[in-house]
């Protein structure tokens, strides 16, 4: 019989894992390799799928089971982590901590070890390279919903992690921001997971895993999955009742 093949070196590993909040289970006995360059993660409102990429970021840790992230457990190893994953949240303001561009933008660097010059000098040169040296010492209150989330993206790449979390990335966005940030994140040499409800933002993926009630529903190529979640979808939308929610 022939072994699985064995995981790359920054691959995301879950084995058998389950997550509970508050007392209620989540996540159900997943288990997973994650090392393709585009992961896609898709499924309905209460499905699980922020808690999946915060169970793999270590922000929570599993309630059975186990997680590593280059053989690392990502809820203790937090230091090392720093270069392993990155995480974009849906909302820029649950991650920005402190008042300034420059200041979120130099807080990554510093918890890495970098001395807090050398982190300001290299913020100030990507300010630069980005023609937004005018964003020293601006206050991020100043700042747009898309300006805040360039903002998060560029303080996430200074840190050079392995792997990119995405919950629902283009939320919130008007169409010419999704389009730039669209394409920046395909010029990124990172591995990218992606949380979304938008079937037709993954259909560049490499692998598309559906998550539903806190399982795997159908996990392989988007060409797969995605015909099968959309006609689900339509299915439960032609529907009145909504009572099938996730509660
Ligand atoms: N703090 C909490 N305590 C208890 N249950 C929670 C808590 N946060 C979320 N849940 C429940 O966990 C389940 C999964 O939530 P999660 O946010 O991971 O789903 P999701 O797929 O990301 O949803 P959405 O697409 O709506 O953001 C939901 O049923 C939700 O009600």
């Amino acid at each position: 019989m022939t072994q699985p093949a064995a995981p790359a070196s920054d691959a995301l590993v879950l084995q058998g894992a389950c997550a509970a909040l508050s007392g209620k289970r989540v996540l159900h006995d997943l288990t997973l390799q994650l090392q393709e360059r585009r992961i896609g993660i898709i499924g309905r409102n209460g499905s699980g799928k922020s808690t999946l990429l915060r169970l793999l970021a270590g922000l929570i840790a599993p309630e059975t089971g186990s997680v590593r992230v280059a053989g690392l457990d990502p809820a203790r190893a937090r230091k090392e982590m720093l270069g392993q994953i990155g995480i974009l949240f849906q909302n820029p303001d649950h991650q920005i901590l402190f008042p300034t561009a420059d200041e979120e933008l130099a807080f990554g660097l510093i918890q890495m070890g970098l001395p807090k010059a050398q982190a300001q000098a290299q913020v100030r040169a990507l300010l630069a390279e980005h023609g937004r040296s005018h964003w020293q010492g601006v206050p991020v209150s100043s700042l747009s919903q898309g300006q805040r989330h360039w903002l998060c993206l560029q303080a996430v790449l200074l840190m050079q992690p392995r792997t990119i979390l995405l919950d629902e990335p283009f939320a919130g966005l008007d169409l010419p921001t999704q389009a730039r940030l669209a394409r920046a994140f395909a010029a990124l040499p990172q591995r990218l997971i992606t949380i979304t409800h938008d079937p037709a933002s993954l259909a560049g993926s490499d692998r598309v895993i559906w998550i539903e009630a806190g399982r795997v529903a159908a996990d392989g190529p988007p060409a797969a999955v995605l015909p099968q979640f959309e006609s689900e979808m339509h299915r439960l939308g032609g529907l009145d009742a909504d009572a099938d929610l996730p509660g």
